[in-house]
């Protein structure tokens, strides 16, 4: 990319959008496009079809999609499948259609089969049953990483897709029914602690492991590999480190500075047991991350504090 290409992030309002604006404006890139979902449906090929003839980004970031943690993929199957196949068909289709010169997929380590070999290398993908809770979300987005090498393959466009671990940071969705855990256990733990709870509800058991990785360091990472990473094979996304969901809060319970209990609620799902990514190829691209988890609740709670209403 030339700081003056036209680029265009999908999603932008979002977690992992708003990362990306904020890490392209850093970079002095100046000819940035965007659109509020009430602006433009992507779900729509109409709409779609009409925003790319009359802006012709040059490049595209692709972060636009029905996201949610594990309550929302296991309640609500259908919108997860239905959304994020239509968002990524259009975009895609459209790219093509209107001369992007690349295009890079946000996929998401929910693809990978439920009791994969760990850490869990690229090659894993399709290789066994997914996890149910997320069956919906990783079958949409491995259609549209397959989608991706396709159209490489057929039409010989440049579409890279990257799979990140569980992320977190500003911006993150922080409703305690369709958030991911990072987000939920912050809220519930400064809650619990401005009102003097006496102990805070953590789904499940706490035993599966969840790797985690700042929503600054995805984004660094999705600008640098759109100028330096040109495959066609997907590429995990992460830092190569997890901990169990109850160290999780253990840690936030401190950070958060919470003296009260933690009470597992069994009756929720687990999930899938573990999904650590090999990050070694991304790695070897030249990238690795460098916001640590301590740092990265500390920040995010500051955020959190200062910005969310
Ligand atoms: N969060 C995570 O832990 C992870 C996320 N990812 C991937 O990163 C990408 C972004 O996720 P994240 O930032 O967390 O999600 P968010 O929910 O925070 O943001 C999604 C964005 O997509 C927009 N959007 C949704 N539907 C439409 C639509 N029909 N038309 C136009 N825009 C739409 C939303 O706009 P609006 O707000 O206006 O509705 C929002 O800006 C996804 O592809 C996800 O799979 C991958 C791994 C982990
Ligand atoms: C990124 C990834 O995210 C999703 O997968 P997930 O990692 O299983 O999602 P999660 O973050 O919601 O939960 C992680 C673990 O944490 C536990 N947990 C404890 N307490 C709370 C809690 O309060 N809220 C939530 N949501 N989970 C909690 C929860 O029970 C589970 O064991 C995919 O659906 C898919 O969207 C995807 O790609």
């Amino acid at each position: 990319m030339n700081k003056d290409s036209k680029i265009y992030v999908a999603g932008h309002r979002g977690l992992v959008g708003s990362a990306i604006m904020r890490k392209l404006q850093q970079e002095g890139y100046t000819n940035i496009i965007t659109r509020t979902h009430k602006e433009l449906d992507l779900t729509s090929q109409a709409q779609t079809q009409e925003f790319f003839e009359k802006e012709k980004p040059e490049y595209v970031f692709l972060a636009a999609a029905k996201v949610g943690g594990i309550h929302a993929n296991n309640t609500y199957p259908a919108d997860f499948a239905y959304i994020n196949i239509m968002i990524e068909s259009n975009v895609i289709k459209a790219s093509y259609d209107y001369g992007v010169k690349k295009l890079l997929f946000l996929g998401s380590s929910c693809i990978y089969p439920k009791l994969c070999p760990q850490p869990i290398k690229e090659e894993y993908l399709l290789t066994g049953p997914l996890e149910k809770t997320n069956e919906a979300y990783a079958i949409a987005k491995i259609a549209g990483l397959k989608m991706c090498q396709y159209f490489n393959r057929q039409y010989g466009t440049k579409y890279i897709s990257v799979m990140p671990t569980n992320l977190y940071g500003p911006n993150d969705n922080f409703d305690l029914e369709t958030s991911h855990a990072f987000a939920a256990l912050l809220r519930k733990f400064h809650e619990a602690k401005i009102n003097n709870k006496p102990y805070v509800e953590v789904w499940g058991t706490g035993t599966p492991r969840r790797e985690f990785l700042h929503v600054d360091d995805l984004a660094d990472a999705v600008v640098y590999l759109m100028n330096n990473y040109d495959e066609n094979e997907p590429l995990n996304i992460g830092t190569g480190k997890d901990i169990t969901i109850k160290e999780l809060a253990g840690l936030i319970k401190e950070i958060v500075g919470y003296e009260g209990e933690i009470k597992f609620d069994t009756t929720k799902p687990d999930g899938t047991p573990r999904k650590l990514l090999d990050v070694s190829r991304l790695h070897a691209t030249g990238w690795k991350h460098k916001i640590e988890l301590r740092e990265g609740i500390q920040s995010t709670y500051e955020w959190f504090k200062g910005n969310w209403k």
